[in-house]
Formats: C-alpha cells, structure tokens, sequence
C-alpha cells in the first residue's frame, strides 16, 4: 500500500512535477545535490510548503486532512531544530505526543531509548552538543509514532556509531510496516539501508528504484558531476569520488 504518492508536485523551478511513492514497510532516501529540492520535497509532505499538484497520505488527499489528523500520520524532523526555551529533553520528547493530546509515558520512554538518550532526560537541551541534541529532536519526532517519518538529513550530525544506530532504528520504524522518507548525503550509507532512493536533480525526479537502479555512473556524474567508483557488492557499499 502507498503511504504517500505525489502527482505532478511542483513548487516553482524549486520542484518540478515530481511523481513518486512510499511504499508500508520502506525506507526511501531522497538523495541529490546541495539545492536539488530535497528539504523542499519534504516541506511539502510535512504540510509546511505551499505546492502545486498532488499529495495523498494513504489514499487521502493531503489538503483534505484536518491538521490534528495529519500532524498524528506524519511526523517530520527538520533539517535543524532548536528550542527558544531551556526545555529539559524529556519536555523535548514530550511535545511529540502533542498531535494526541496525552504524555504517554510508554511511547516517550521507547523513543528515548531509541535514539539513546534516555541518561539525559532531566537535562536541558542546550546543554548538549549538537549531535546529541539532534537525537533529542529525533526521539521528539519517534514519541509521536507517526505512520510515516519524514526527516531531514537525520544523521547530518552524528558520529559514526550514532549514523548507524540512528539508520537502523529507522529501517527497524519502517520495517514495522510504517514508512520513512529521509534525505542522506551519504550515498554509501543511503545504498547500504535505503530500500530504495529518489535521485532529484535541479528540482526533477532523475531516477527512482533500488539503489543499484539509481546509483549508476551515469545518473552520479548528471546529478553530482564527479566521476564515481560505485561498488554495490562490496559489504558496506562503496560510492566515492574518484
Ligand atoms: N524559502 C525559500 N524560498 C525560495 N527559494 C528557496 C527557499 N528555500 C530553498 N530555496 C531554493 O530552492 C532550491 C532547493 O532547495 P532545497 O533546500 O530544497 O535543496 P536541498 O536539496 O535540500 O539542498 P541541501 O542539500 O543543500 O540541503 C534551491 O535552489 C534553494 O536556493
């Protein structure tokens, strides 16, 4: 079943009549170049980016959804987040029950632990480094147990072991027949746990499908200019610049 399927999404030359779909139970990344129209994709799908065309959440039409409904189906973590105020993390990760109106203490409890920052839940925001704030905002997003998680570059600012851990938990979200659509640089650790990937180039949708559909030489170099060793069967996948 199609979680979201898109129509002809345009936002001006920033998107140009994007077709595309999340299946239940996949990770899609959305991969491309600095201004290719990643973040505004997924500004359009979290209802915060004016757009032509069409979106539709499980068959419904976006627009025709009451924003408390849609706020409980779709869960989006922005690119950057930060708090005006000097909330303590479990506060944090609290506002993400507020699409339901409760303090589900079960959910909020699962989602920091997900996202590994259940030792810091009597701590302010602010006082963390920026890494562990971006798992902060992430458990936010998690305590909301969206149908579908849509994030922006999640793992921008993470070291290594967190990467993993942060792509696995949302393979694992995924897997549990929910969706996620996230944005990656990446494109060793997109190939390695993305189902299937969403090239954009200048606004337009260059490739969709499994990552050895879509990383080819030729789709790389149009949508990045480099010239790439790709090496899909090694274990982790390897794509660099040569
Ligand atoms: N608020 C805005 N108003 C007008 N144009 C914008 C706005 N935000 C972004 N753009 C433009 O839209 C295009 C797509 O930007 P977008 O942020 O979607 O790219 P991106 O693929 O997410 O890039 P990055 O990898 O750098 O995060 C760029 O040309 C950018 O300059």
């Amino acid at each position: 079943m199609d979680l979201i399927d898109t129509r002809h999404l345009s936002v001006g030359q920033r998107l140009v009549n994007v077709n595309l779909n999340l299946v239940a139970g996949e990770m899609l990344g959305i991969i491309g170049a600095n201004g290719a129209g990643k973040s505004t994709l997924l500004h359009c799908l979290a209802g915060i980016q004016p757009y032509q065309g069409n979106i539709r959440l499980a068959g419904t039409p976006l627009a025709s959804i009451a924003e408390r409904q849609r706020a409980q189906q779709l869960g989006f973590l922005p690119q950057s987040s930060h708090s005006a105020w000097a909330l303590s993390v479990r506060d944090v990760i609290s506002l993400g029950r507020l699409p339901w109106g409760d303090t589900n203490a079960e959910a909020i409890a699962q989602a920091a632990a997900a996202a590994q920052v259940q030792d810091w839940l009597d701590r302010q925001i602010d006082q963390l480094s920026g890494g562990q704030q971006a798992r902060v905002w992430l458990a936010r997003v998690l305590a909301g147990q969206p149908r579908v998680l849509l994030a922006d570059e999640p793992v921008a600012s993470l070291d290594l072991f967190q990467q993993q851990n942060v792509l696995r938990l949302l393979r694992r979200y995924a897997q549990s027949g929910r969706g996620v659509m996230l944005s990656i640089h990446d494109l060793s650790l997109a190939a390695r746990y993305c189902d299937r990937l969403c090239l954009l180039h200048e606004g337009q949708l260059l490739a969709i499908g499994t990552p050895a559909e879509v990383l080819t030489g030729q789709h790389l170099q149009q949508a990045f200019q480099v010239d790439a060793h790709i090496d899909l069967d090694s274990d982790p996948p390897i794509i660099i610049p040569r």
